[in-house]
């Protein structure tokens, strides 16, 4: 009898060590040649694969590997370069490939966005300008390369043509079909080349399976995947989703390929639920889901193994393949250089090598007999009850209902009072929190951690450099400061440093977008107020200007989606927890005399799940979350929040229950949705569009700000508008952000001068 098969769906990019930040960063710098640059990636390519063959695993995927970012790789494949970065067509040059993500001093950068409910990013393919067709069949040049390197026989992952055109722009919602016709003729070339390479199974990638789906929509995978498999007989197609239970579970398993991925964790159940109902057609293969690849815990393989026999009642065993429930790029890549967390806790977590690890103890488990794993299935719940120890649980309810949840006034009424508070210039100007983290603020950090520069000369240095950029921002006129965040690693790092039932790693680093990597804390107990975390370095810059600072804390939504957090009390407890904490350092900054406080909510949308129906919940406790961090200032004090990416469509009324005095939100590159949002809606609250990009070096034109200002003013009342860049400027440079600072704040003048004038010849 043959038996059951192990897989893994994708891995991690960015090294151990974050070799492939580094390699990349350096040849961006001019550091590097591009053979140099080649020569160094396929090493690191060629030891992840290794890697996975030494963990035992059978079916390895290739193609997952990426330059920057998979998605750009498969628009890059089909030609679809904008023109205005290679007029001529052609193959994408690694010089273009990367213009397309990071822009130029001549073309903006395509736009990145979050890839589901993630904080992955991808490139959105623009399709409007080119006729796509098969330029280079790059899952087939890394299949060749896995098996003339190391002899492996390579799983090649493709994302698949409805996903993929569903997350393009440019073109008609309505012509979606049509558009994606175009491409499935192509999909069909890259299947029979790889079938005439002899590959045997490749894994294409819909996750739009896992969302809420039209009956149409679930109608064209039919027909799609019919084209798909009937154009290459001899290649075994797995349609793999992942995030979520599939809703439409019979149509979806008896679609025309030849196996399919299903998630058993992150599927409330659901899934697993069908399969028990409905069985599963006996002419296919199973891909199943069984250790989360979203989560850092260690698995209790005793519940593992008891999942995969349930799925094997309705599965025959070689028609079964285990594997993470989805790519394990978004957890980090090992546990095992950490050297500084908490026994119990570490021994509680599984980073993606040791999932793999676990993938193939089950695997064994299975081939040879449950008691050949005895051992390390009493090791894993040894684990995991040793970390629910430490996790005892208080009642954050029971606080909850105690504490008033709502501003003393309406926002009208605090409208006036703020405004004769602050005294603020029409249109006022601001920035959104960070300032250029340089390699001189990460080298006196690193010094610090090394133990080279001791505290007080830490602590010496930030204070130079808050001070430095208050004397920029008087000198760019700017009309409501920052302090800079140069005390910041990253926003919720920080948080996650400073409240109690958090660990950080030192390594744990995950891809967000390119070379861009966050260490996402570890949320293992309960969260609380320890000692206040931004009073300091708030009252420090505020004493160096009349101008206000405005305090800068992360919401509890966004702390929360950015962690790891602990899976044994629901996400919603845990935000709530951490709002409390935070409704706490809020009472400190205001009753020092901070009267302007931002808390971010940038995760806010991307949290929002997958499944319409679970969208209501999650946006009430979301907003719920936020009030109760907030809601207790006085009628003066101004709350701030802030949003980067778009799509705030669907959200905007929860944004507007969140009763933030101000929210500043990214537009630059998706300005006409948002404009056209706000059209639809009463939103009546202050409202920063981003008027630029900040995540391309390029400069902005003073027109192109002021073009921004004035579509934006066609649908906001003057008085509600404020003037800020697009999101914090931390990966900026200190020369671009200052010009580009510089143009807004004249844009902003002008336009200023402009009303005004208007104003009075109306008059
Ligand atoms: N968590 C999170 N998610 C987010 C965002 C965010 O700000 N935070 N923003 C959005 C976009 N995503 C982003 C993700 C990462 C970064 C980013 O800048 N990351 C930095 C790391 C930031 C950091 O933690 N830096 C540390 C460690 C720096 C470092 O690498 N140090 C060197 C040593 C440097 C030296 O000695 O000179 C090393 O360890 O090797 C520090 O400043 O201390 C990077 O990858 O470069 C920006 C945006 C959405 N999601
Ligand atoms: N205050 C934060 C900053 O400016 C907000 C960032 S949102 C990703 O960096
Ligand atoms: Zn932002």
């Amino acid at each position: 009898m043959m038996s059951i098969k192990s897989s893994n769906l994708g891995y991690p990019r960015i090294g151990e060590n974050r070799e492939w930040k580094k390699v990349m960063e350096k040849y961006w710098a001019g550091g590097m040649e591009e053979d140099e640059f080649q020569e160094k990636m396929k090493e690191i390519r060629l030891q992840h694969l290794r890697k996975q063959q030494d963990l035992g695993i059978d079916m390895i995927p290739v193609g997952d590997f990426s330059f920057y970012d998979h998605v750009l790789d498969t628009a890059v494949m089909f030609g679809l370069v904008p023109k205005r970065f290679n007029e001529y067509g052609g193959k994408a040059s690694i010089k273009t490939y990367y213009d397309i993500a990071r822009g130029t001093k001549e073309a903006v950068a395509s736009e990145m966005t979050k890839w589901f409910n993630t904080n992955y990013h991808y490139i959105v393919p623009e399709l409007d300008e080119t006729k796509p067709s098969l330029i280079e069949n790059r899952p087939l040049q890394l299949y060749q390369e896995a098996k003339r390197e190391l002899n492996i026989e390579g799983k090649p992952v493709i994302l698949g043509p409805v996903t993929f055109v569903k997350l393009s722009k440019g073109y008609k919602k309505d012509l979606f079909r049509t558009v994606v016709d175009q491409y499935v003729p192509l999909y069909a070339q890259l299947l029979r080349e790889l079938e005439a390479e002899g590959v045997t199974w490749v894994q294409i990638d819909e996750p739009v399976l896992a969302t809420s789906l039209s009956r149409e929509e679930v109608d064209y995978f039919q027909e799609i995947y019919k084209i798909l498999t009937e154009s290459a007989h001899g290649i075994r197609v797995i349609l793999q989703t992942y995030y979520e239970s599939v809703d439409d579970y019979q149509d979806i398993v008896s679609l025309p390929v030849h196996g399919i991925g299903l998630d058993f964790v992150q599927d409330d159940g659901e899934n697993l639920n069908s399969l028990i109902k409905y069985g599963f057609p006996e002419d296919k293969v199973l891909a199943a889901g069984i250790i989360n690849g979203r989560n850092i815990w260690r698995a209790n393989l005793e519940e593992t193994f008891s999942l995969v026999h349930n799925i094997q009642q309705h599965v025959a065993d070689d028609r079964l393949i285990i594997q993470p429930s989805s790519s394990l790029l978004h957890v980090p890549v090992t546990k095992k250089n950490e050297k500084k967390l908490e026994d119990n806790i570490k021994n509680a977590l599984s980073f993606a090598d040791e999932k793999l690890h676990e993938i193939s103890i089950i695997k064994k488990g299975l081939d040879k007999g449950i008691t050949e794993i005895q051992n390390q299935i009493s090791d894993s719940k040894r684990a995991i009850e040793a970390l629910r120890a430490l996790q005892s649980t208080t009642d954050a309810k029971s606080k909850e209902a105690e504490l008033s949840m709502e501003r003393k006034e309406p926002f009208r009424v605090r409208r006036q009072l703020q405004q004769s508070f602050f005294q603020l210039p029409l249109l006022p100007t601001t920035t959104i929190g960070s300032f250029p983290q340089t390699p001189e603020v990460k080298k006196q950090r690193s010094l610090w951690r090394k133990g080279q520069i001791d505290q007080m000369q830490y602590e010496k240095f930030i204070k130079e450099e808050t001070e430095r950029w208050i004397k920029i921002q008087e000198k760019l006129g700017l009309d409501v400061f920052v302090h800079g965040e140069f005390e910041r690693t990253d926003m919720v790092e920080y948080f996650g440093e400073k409240l109690e039932g958090f660990q950080i790693t030192e390594l744990g680093w995950v891809q967000s977008y390119g070379s861009r990597c966050v260490k996402p804390p570890i949320i293992y107990g309960d969260v609380s107020f320890r000692a206040p975390m931004t009073l300091k370095e708030t009252l420090y810059a505020q004493s160096l200007t009349l101008k206000p600072v405005k305090g800068m804390l992360t919401g509890p939504i966004t702390i929360l989606n950015w962690s790891f957090a602990r899976d044994d009390i629901s996400k919603y407890e845990v935000a709530n927890q951490i709002a409390f904490a935070l409704r706490e350092e809020v009472r400190i900054l205001e009753e020092n005399g901070i009267r302007m406080i931002q808390v971010d909510e940038p995760a806010l949308r991307e949290g929002v799940p997958l499944k319409e129906e679970k969208k209501e919940g999650y946006l009430h406790a979301a907003v719920n979350a936020f009030k109760l961090a907030t809601a207790s200032v006085e009628n003066e004090t101004q709350i701030h929040t802030h949003m980067c990416y778009s799509n705030f469509k669907e959200i905007m009324g929860a944004i507007s229950e969140m009763d933030a005095d101000v929210i500043s939100i990214e537009t630059s590159k998706s300005h006409g949705e948002l404009i056209h949002a706000l059209e639809e809606s009463t939103y009546d609250k202050g409202i920063g569009l981003g008027v630029y990009d900040i995540h391309s070096p390029r400069i902005p034109l003073l027109n192109e700000i002021k073009e921004n200002i004035e579509r934006a003013l066609n649908v906001l009342d003057v008085h509600q508008f404020w003037i800020n860049p697009d999101c914090g400027l931390k990966t900026r440079g200190e020369d671009e952000t200052i010009s580009a600072l510089q143009v807004m704040v004249e844009a902003a003048k002008q336009v200023r001068e402009e009303v005004t004038l208007q104003k009075a010849l109306r008059s």
